[in-house]
């Protein structure tokens, strides 16, 4: 039962710079590939918050162990000092899996939308499965569904499918966002 779509924030316009997005998810969900693609389509800078982990927190899920909040909290910080420095707007790819991590990432940036990469467990294994040479084994794809908080209707964001191509999402995106923009006119 996909979680209630929370409200979504006004697409960018001439009067409004392009959005400050995090593209969250389960690991395997496309946040690295569908943040990429976005980033290039709304012509803004794009960041991977893998490469933003501690050396720790690689060598941790490389071994097959979870992360936990203490892991997460640096790692958020990081990312949100990233954020903060994007006046002109950005993409981040960062799994925020809890409320309280995109709280502290809300914290560095108050007008932060979140775009949650939603599917199903068997579709994502199988993208995590056929990944080549990724330091997170599929061993904790249920560990990170049992982690995730679904975005809270007081959260600005949406939640679009994976199941279609990564094409198809970031133009459902821009579409959504463009409505909605209309909308709040
Ligand atoms: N919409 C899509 N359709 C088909 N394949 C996809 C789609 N999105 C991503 N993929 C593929 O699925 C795999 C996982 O994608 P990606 O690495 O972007 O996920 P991720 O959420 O960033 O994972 P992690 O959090 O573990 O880094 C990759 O091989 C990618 O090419
Ligand atoms: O536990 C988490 O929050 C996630 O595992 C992220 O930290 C990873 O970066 C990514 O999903 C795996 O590549």
């Amino acid at each position: 039962m996909p979680a209630p779509h929370p409200a979504p924030r006004p697409a960018p316009s001439p009067a409004s710079p392009a959005p400050l997005l995090v593209v969250m998810g389960v690991s395997g969900s496309g946040k690295s590939t569908v943040g990429a693609a976005l980033a290039q389509r709304l012509g803004v800078p794009f960041a991977d918050a893998d490469d933003l982990h501690p050396a720790a927190n690689i060598a941790k899920m490389s071994a097959g162990e979870a992360l936990d909040d203490d892991d997460r909290a640096p790692w958020l910080e990081r990312i949100g000092e990233w954020l903060a420095g994007q006046p002109a707007g950005g993409v981040v790819s960062c799994s925020a899996l809890k409320r309280k991590y995109r709280d502290q990432l809300r914290h560095h940036a108050p007008i932060l939308e979140f775009l949650h990469l939603e599917g199903a467990h068997e579709v994502i294994a199988r993208r995590q499965a056929t990944r080549p040479g990724h330091f997170m084994p599929a061993s904790l794809l249920t560990s990170q569904f049992s982690t995730l908080e679904p975005l809270q209707p007081d959260e600005h964001g949406l939640v679009i499918d994976v199941d279609q191509s990564v094409d198809a999402i970031v133009e459902e995106y821009v579409r959504t966002a463009t409505t909605t923009s209309k909308e709040n006119r």
